[in-house]
């Protein structure tokens, strides 16, 4: 079980996070929207200890997660990976190294160092990336591949910590529809494969309507939306982007939808 209780972040005078309270009893996967600003990827940074809370708090399985401090606040931070738009990888580095660049925090720096891993760890980053679709690039530098081959790389990467949590801060942003919705099928095979928690901040209500068991709307720090995809109409979209009447929903989908329907639509995605 996942807790946060009247977590806050403040940025000066700026409250980015205010008071969030939300509770997840089983690994599920999230959705996070709202509209640019609205606290989603501070929300997540929070989470993952990457920045800290201002007040409130993280339980995990009963555990202030808040309150970690040194290797505890490492072990954290490995138990819930962190996925990001701009994929993060090492460019030049080939790709199973960008893969076991996810032990890192397991091993000494000497091995660190001198680039040694054990024989083990390459065979399942080989694994892992095979699953993911993507073995035969294995040897390639990161920065030859296209942008969403790079986003299986950053997720085979997260998934050699073995995380209890992936936490995806706009994974599909920068990707086209393709390579959108190959990334969200690999996000939610992880989910329903292995067991873990995702959760994923999205610009798109196409997106989280269709990929995530539970949607959390956000809208200048607050909580103003938590239900299932269903309930996420376009008048509760509405209320989440602050938008006005005129709130047009093609403005915030992918066009992932279309790439599964025939007929000229997606003829027009899959040439893009
Ligand atoms: N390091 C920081 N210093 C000062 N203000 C910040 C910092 N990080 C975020 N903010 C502010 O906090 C608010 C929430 O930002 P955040 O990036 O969490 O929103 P978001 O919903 O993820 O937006 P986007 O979709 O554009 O990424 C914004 O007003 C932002 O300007």
């Amino acid at each position: 079980m996942l807790e946060l209780d009247r977590l806050t972040k403040t940025f000066g005078g700026r409250t980015a996070v205010d008071a969030v309270t939300l509770t997840f009893p089983k690994p599920a996967m999230i959705g996070v929207i709202g509209a640019s600003g609205a606290g989603k990827s501070t929300l997540l940074r929070m989470l993952n200890r990457l920045s800290d809370a201002s007040s409130g708090r993280i339980l995990h399985e009963g555990r202030d997660v808040t309150a970690l401090r040194g290797a505890a606040k490492r072990a954290w931070q490995a138990e819930c990976a962190m996925i990001f738009q701009q994929f993060n990888l090492v460019p030049r580095m080939d790709v199973v190294s960008n893969v076991l660049h996810g032990t890192l925090n397991k091993r000494s720096t000497l091995a660190t160092l001198f680039n040694l891993y054990p024989e083990s760890d390459i065979r399942r980053a080989i694994d892992i990336l095979d699953r993911l679709g993507i073995a035969e690039h294995a040897a390639k530098r990161a920065e030859a591949l296209s942008g969403g081959q790079q986003q299986r790389v950053a997720i085979a990467r997260a998934l050699m910590q073995d995380p209890a949590i992936i936490l995806a801060d706009e994974p599909i942003a920068s990707l086209d529809p393709m390579n959108a919705q190959i990334v969200m099928d690999a996000l939610r095979r992880i989910h329903d494969e292995d067991g873990r928690m995702v959760v994923c901040n999205l610009h798109t209500l196409d997106t989280a309507r269709r990929y995530c068991d539970r949607v959390i709307g956000m809208r200048l720090g607050r909580v103003v939306f938590d239900g299932g995809p269903d309930e996420l109409t376009t008048d509760a979209a509405r209320e989440i982007y602050g938008a006005d009447a005129g709130f047009s929903e093609a403005a915030t989908s992918t066009a992932i939808d279309a790439l599964d329907r025939p007929g000229p639509a997606a003829a027009v995605v899959a040439a893009v």
